[in-house]
């Protein structure tokens, strides 16, 4: 169980401030997703909390700095599902899982018993058992996704950084991995920062939204305080509508410009509604 804090961090890339003293807390088991236009900044703000590019201010992880750690202590730290992901060339699935377990192999060693363990859960779990001898380089981009989240998960880290980990899924398989990611953190109590531009999604699975704008934090809370019409329509110039499903849980509708104001749009069904 790990609490991230994020303390005024900014990112300057080619002399341009693309994320500017954003602060968040993010307190161990809970799930934190970044939402926000291209651009604004999201991938990169989960680069500087992986300690994977260089910033200002501070990241830490129960009071460590995954930036100031070796690849290998900072993997057992931290796992990022990243957005473009590389498929080496030639390798399986498996040895693709195994990948996450680089952290806990030895030197000039071998995995061990509990490495393989490991990986063969995962690989029972996201549906990857099947495809194991396959090249990563032959899979479906909704295969090689389910790979990825396995190889990040297969780490072990208490905090999990998501760049989009559902973008090729279909509907069913993109629920599927999310309700993993939320077991995880329910009861391995694993920290989740995640960025998505399915607004719904996002409010669904995510304890806490942070709206990111030109790199700077826009508005964060509660699902029901960001995903409002009008912050969608400032700050993503889309025209959606707002729902409440019967569970309390927000739905963004996205509405087709015909001319026509969101109050004349047709008729939603009757178990929704009017967030
Ligand atoms: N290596 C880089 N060098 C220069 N600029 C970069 C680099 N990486 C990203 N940027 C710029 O930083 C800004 C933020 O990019 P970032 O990828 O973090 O946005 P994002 O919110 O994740 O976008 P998207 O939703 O499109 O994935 C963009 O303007 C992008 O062009």
């Amino acid at each position: 169980m790990s609490t991230l804090r994020v303390d005024r961090v900014s990112v300057t890339l080619l002399e341009r401030t693309v994320v500017r003293d954003v602060s968040l807390s993010v307190p161990a088991g809970s799930w934190v997703t970044l939402v926000g236009p291209n651009g604004a900044g999201k991938s990169t703000l989960l680069r500087a909390i992986a300690g994977t590019v260089e910033h200002s201010g501070r990241v830490e992880i129960d009071g460590t700095a995954p930036a100031g750690l070796r690849s290998r202590g900072r993997a057992r730290l931290v796992a990022v599902v990243p957005q473009e992901p590389t498929r080496p060339d030639g390798m399986t699935v498996l040895d693709y899982v195994l990948l996450g377990r680089t952290p806990y192999v030895p030197y000039l060693g071998t995995e061990s018993a509990e490495d393989l363990a490991v990986a063969g859960e995962l690989l029972d779990t996201l549906e990857l058992r099947d495809i194991a001898t396959r090249a990563v380089t032959s899979l479906s981009g909704g295969e090689f996704q389910r790979a990825v989240l396995a190889r990040a998960l297969a780490q072990q880290a208490p905090v999990l950084l998501l760049d989009e980990p559902t973008s090729s899924l279909d509907l069913g398989h993109a629920q599927q991995v999310l309700e993993l990611v939320d077991r995880l953190r329910a009861d391995r109590g694993l920290t989740v920062v995640s960025a998505l531009h399915d607004l719904t999604t996002a409010g669904q699975f995510a304890d806490h939204l942070m709206l990111l704008v030109d790199g700077e934090v826009a508005a964060q809370g509660p699902a029901a305080e960001v995903l409002t019409e009008k912050l969608i329509s400032t700050h993503y110039g889309a025209r959606v509508r707002v729902l409440t499903d019967q569970d309390g849980g927000v739905v963004v509708v996205p509405l087709r410009t015909r001319g026509c104001a969101p109050a004349d749009a047709t008729p939603l069904p009757l178990d929704v509604r009017r967030g």
